[in-house]
């Protein structure tokens, strides 16, 4: 599916990466090479460049879009008669497995923070919300994670009304990529920040009907604004292909670490057994589940094959 680009019947606005970066070219580079390195995850190429060009004039947008929140907060206390704290601005990012939504959600929390209306900039993934294992099994749905059916959907709802209705306070739960499972007992807290990130492969989905056909709410009914990082199939796969190879030298040697048999596997057949998770499992729920929700976002970050974004598409307000 095209978003059209440009033409008056788009509800998009297309920039190529070099007029974006126009945008805000008079704003000093905040980071330095240690930050970026801190920030990338696993595989992610991401630069000082990427992120003078890209991430700083969104963070600038970002952060003008706090404002304006900021505003329409004031005019609404005003009205009501009341003094109360505005609820945290929250900032869906969606888009593959594997496309590197970790590394921009990372990126921009680091930005947002340096903003004066934004010191406080939380984050969160929402496989903290994925059914633990053992209900996966019972349910026989092991090989649907990240599918929507995987998710406490109730759960995650109750997350994100709790937050935007201002309490302090709120918990998720967290999961572990070593242990492929959540971990019992630990959580994340969300304190009421000024912005809250909530990162996650199906976070743009549209509430699923009942069985009695009606709708209720959704999670991104609950967002301010959202991001989709996009990116070719064909690029994601070797994106995850490429990122199982390094994990199979690194995280996967830990014992504890769920994939450890894949280990000590050669170098084929851990490329096969790549293919054959991501064929079976995150290809089709990209396909099914996660790219048709695309037009649903703020704004689409499109990927080159070497992980630099050289296009956005800004949703017309
Ligand atoms: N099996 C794994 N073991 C350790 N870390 C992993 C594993 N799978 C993914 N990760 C890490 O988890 C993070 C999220 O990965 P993913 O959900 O694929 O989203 P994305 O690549 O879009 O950030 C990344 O930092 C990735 O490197
Ligand atoms: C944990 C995930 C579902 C991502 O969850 P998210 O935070 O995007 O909700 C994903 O990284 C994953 O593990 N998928 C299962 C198939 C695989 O092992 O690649």
């Amino acid at each position: 599916m095209g978003l059209g680009d440009n033409s008056a019947s788009s509800p998009f606005v297309g920039l190529e990466r070099a007029t974006w970066a126009r945008l805000s070219d008079e704003l000093e580079q905040p980071l330095d090479d240690a930050d970026v390195r801190r920030l990338s995850a696993l595989g992610d190429k991401l630069d000082l460049d990427e992120v003078r060009e890209v991430y700083l004039p969104l963070s600038r947008l970002l952060a003008l879009y706090v404002e304006g929140t900021d505003s329409l907060h004031s005019v609404t206390t005003r009205f009501l008669g009341e003094h109360r704290r505005r609820t945290p601005f929250v900032i869906g990012v969606a888009g593959s497995v594997a496309v590197g939504k970790s590394t921009t959600a990372r990126v921009l929390q680091e930005l947002l923070r340096r903003w004066p209306g934004t010191p406080k900039v939380d984050l969160i993934t929402t496989d903290g919300f994925l059914h633990p294992n053992a209900e996966l099994t019972r349910r026989g749905i092991m090989d649907r994670k990240g599918f929507p059916e995987s998710y406490d959907q109730k759960a995650l709802l109750r997350f994100i009304t709790a937050v935007k209705s201002g309490a302090s306070h709120v918990v998720a739960p967290k999961y572990s990529h070593l242990t492929y499972d959540i971990l019992p007992g630990e959580q994340i807290v969300v304190d009421n920040p000024d912005v809250l990130i909530v990162e996650g492969l199906n976070v743009l989905a549209p509430a699923r009907p009942r069985a009695d056909g009606t709708v209720g709410l959704g999670l991104s009914d609950f967002f301010d604004f959202s991001i989709y990082v996009d990116a070719r199939t064909r690029d994601i796969e070797r994106w995850y292909v490429d990122r199982f190879m390094r994990l199979r030298s690194g995280a996967f040697a830990d014992p504890a670490s769920y994939f450890h048999r894949y280990s000590q596997l050669g170098d084929a057949e851990a490329v096969s057994t790549a293919l054959d998770i991501w064929k079976r499992i995150n290809e089709p729920n990209l396909r099914e589940n996660v790219r048709p929700t695309r037009g649903r976002a703020g704004l689409v970050l499109s990927k080159d094959a070497d992980h630099s974004i050289h296009h956005m598409l800004l949703r017309k307000l």
